[in-house]
């Protein structure tokens, strides 16, 4: 490890910040009560005032701090976002992040930083407050090596407990932010998706023979599912999620010793370039649990569905 900060170190720490700042926004938001609500490409694919205002937080903020990296939102693509409020990096305190030798050295012209500012938005609007979660996932030669998750509701149900908590990681490194624990031993979990369900999502689901599955909202809060050992997988058989749902879920899961693929056990690229939509799906497993021989579970016919 190197003693001065790299620039991984220093991304990682001021996500964590700007993650922060954005879950304030969504709560600001829902506390003014007047979501904003627009339909974007179907009946289930909402936007709120929220999901705006938070993004131009995090995406001008990034910008700000670091000029050349690329960064790909999930509201409205196009946008230059120099607009937003800059949020000040050192209001919190630095978070303790380790970073692998082999990624000491990157620069930001190699850095693709996928961000959902609030994933869980259908919930978000159904008051399904501990479903939301702000996404920062960071991506190197196509891979998701780092990312953050912030749970702005964390705790919402449990006054009198410190409200919302922020995680982080990268992979090679360690997880921060929480205590990673293993699921139960006696019995298979599998967390899906509760508001986009299908017949092929369904029959996935039954493939892998589960005691019990949870029908949650939001990818990053199912992978926190995994983390906490509520859950031993992640299943969802459909082409509705897109790379910043999973960039920042999945390098958190890698570096606590999970993983995330499409639903065929495939490796899923975060490039600039790559296709935004998982076509194939997804598939994710807490540490300890066999990935590839779960993909092998999952019947042909829903993997040719899908690749269809
Ligand atoms: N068909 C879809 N259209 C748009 N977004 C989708 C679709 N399916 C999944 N997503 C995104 O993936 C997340 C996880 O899906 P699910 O909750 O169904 O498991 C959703 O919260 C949503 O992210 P977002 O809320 O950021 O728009
Ligand atoms: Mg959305
Ligand atoms: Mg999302
Ligand atoms: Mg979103």
């Amino acid at each position: 490890m190197s003693s001065q900060k790299s620039l991984l170190e220093r991304l990682v720490s001021s996500s964590v910040t700007i993650a922060n700042a954005a879950g304030e926004i969504i709560c600001d938001v829902m506390k003014k009560g007047d979501l904003g609500i627009v339909q974007k490409e179907h009946l289930k694919d909402l936007q709120t005032e929220a999901d705006r205002e938070a993004q131009l937080c995090i995406v001008s903020s990034l910008n700000k701090y670091f000029p050349n990296i690329t960064i790909i939102g999930e509201e409205d693509e196009t946008v230059g976002s120099t607009g937003g409020k800059i949020v000040d990096i050192s209001r919190d305190t630095p978070v303790n992040i380790t970073v692998p030798d082999n990624y000491c050295n990157i620069n930001e012209k190699e850095v693709v930083v996928w961000v959902d500012p609030l994933d869980g938005t259908s919930e978000y609007t159904q008051g399904l407050l501990d479903h939301v979660t702000v996404l920062i996932g960071i991506a190197v030669n196509g891979k998701a090596i780092a990312g953050v998750i912030h749970q702005p509701y964390f705790n919402y149900k449990n006054p009198g407990n410190k409200l919302g908590r922020t995680i982080w990681g990268v992979v090679g490194g360690v997880v921060g932010g929480m205590e990673i624990k293993s699921p139960p031993v006696d019995r298979y979990i599998v967390a899906t998706t509760r508001s986009h369900a299908s017949s092929t999502v369904n029959e996935a689901i039954s493939s892998v023979s589960p005691d019990e599955v949870l029908r949650v909202g939001g990818s990053g809060h199912k992978v926190m599912l995994l983390l906490e050992g509520l859950a031993h997988s992640y299943v969802f058989a459909s082409p509705g999620t897109k790379k910043w749902d999973t960039c920042a879920p999945q390098a958190i899961l890698e570096a606590a010793g999970g993983s995330l693929t499409d639903i065929c056990g495939e490796i899923l690229p975060y490039a600039a370039s790559a296709p935004h939509r998982n076509s194939k799906g997804v598939l994710a497993t807490a540490a300890g649990q066999d990935h590839l021989a779960l993909a092998a579970k999952i019947p042909q016919q829903v993997k040719d569905n899908l690749i269809a």
